[in-house]
């Protein structure tokens, strides 16, 4: 029956993956999308320069721009420090429902706050909703036309601090053109390219790494 891709992903995860195990939810999903469908999760290879970004950073307060089925907000959380949290948005209430799910599934709802609606509607309310003073982390995977005018919007919504971190996906392929002009261009940003792969490919797509000074 026509069942939808995350419907698909979703089954699989209730089915291979451990539940509880975030580890588990990762790795069944990167298995399902390398060898039966392809799905646009940041996958296996760049996860893992997420991964040490994240690791490193220590955010307190992280966002995430596009949660599609959750795979990203998964490995995030558990790599995140306790009392930390992940505010994930998402616009299309058929993904979000999937995401919540899969979230549910890994264990880690505890550390994950998903938002449903666009991102343009919820920026500007992020502070006063959620008593924030900034983000530490932000990372970047949702409509590739809006990276840049998201970026501006918490520029001027206050959402970044001196030494607030911007990492954005696919800004080979599919893309982000205006917004690596706007980081790699700016005095504001001192940005730093890791090359990689589209997930579960070998295109080549890369991760831009965007120090906010202020
Ligand atoms: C303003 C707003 N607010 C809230 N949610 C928003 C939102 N704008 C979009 N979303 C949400 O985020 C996800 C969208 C992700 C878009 N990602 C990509 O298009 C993407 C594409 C590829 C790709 C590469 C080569 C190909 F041949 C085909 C596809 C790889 C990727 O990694 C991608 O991320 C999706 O869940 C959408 O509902
Ligand atoms: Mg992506």
């Amino acid at each position: 029956y026509g069942s939808t891709r995350p419907e698909r992903i979703l089954a699989e995860v209730k089915r291979k993956a451990t539940r509880g195990d975030a580890r588990s939810v990762v790795d069944t999903i990167d298995q399902y999308c390398r060898h039966q469908e392809w799905a646009m999760n940041v996958g296996d290879e760049k996860g893992t320069i997420l991964d040490s970004i994240v690791c490193e950073v220590k955010p307190r307060a992280m966002l995430e721009l596009g949660t599609y089925c959750g795979y990203s907000a998964v490995r995030i959380a558990s790599l995140l420090p306790p009392n930390s949290r992940l505010i994930t948005m998402e616009f299309n209430p058929v993904f979000a429902a999937i995401a919540r799910q899969v979230i549910a599934w890994a264990g880690v709802e505890d550390k994950v706050v998903l938002i449903e609606g666009p991102s343009g509607d919820w920026i500007p309310k992020m502070k006063k909703e959620f008593g924030l003073t900034s983000f530490d982390l932000v990372f970047l995977d949702h409509w590739k036309d809006c990276y840049l005018p998201d970026t501006k919007l918490m520029e001027e919504c206050g959402l970044l601090r001196t030494g607030s971190i911007l990492v954005a996906d696919n800004v080979i392929c599919p893309g982000a053109p205006d917004y690596l002009e706007y980081v790699r261009g700016s005095p504001r940003y001192e940005s730093k390219y890791f090359r990689s792969h589209l997930e579960y490919t070998r295109v080549e797509d890369g991760i831009e790494k965007s120090v906010f000074l202020g």
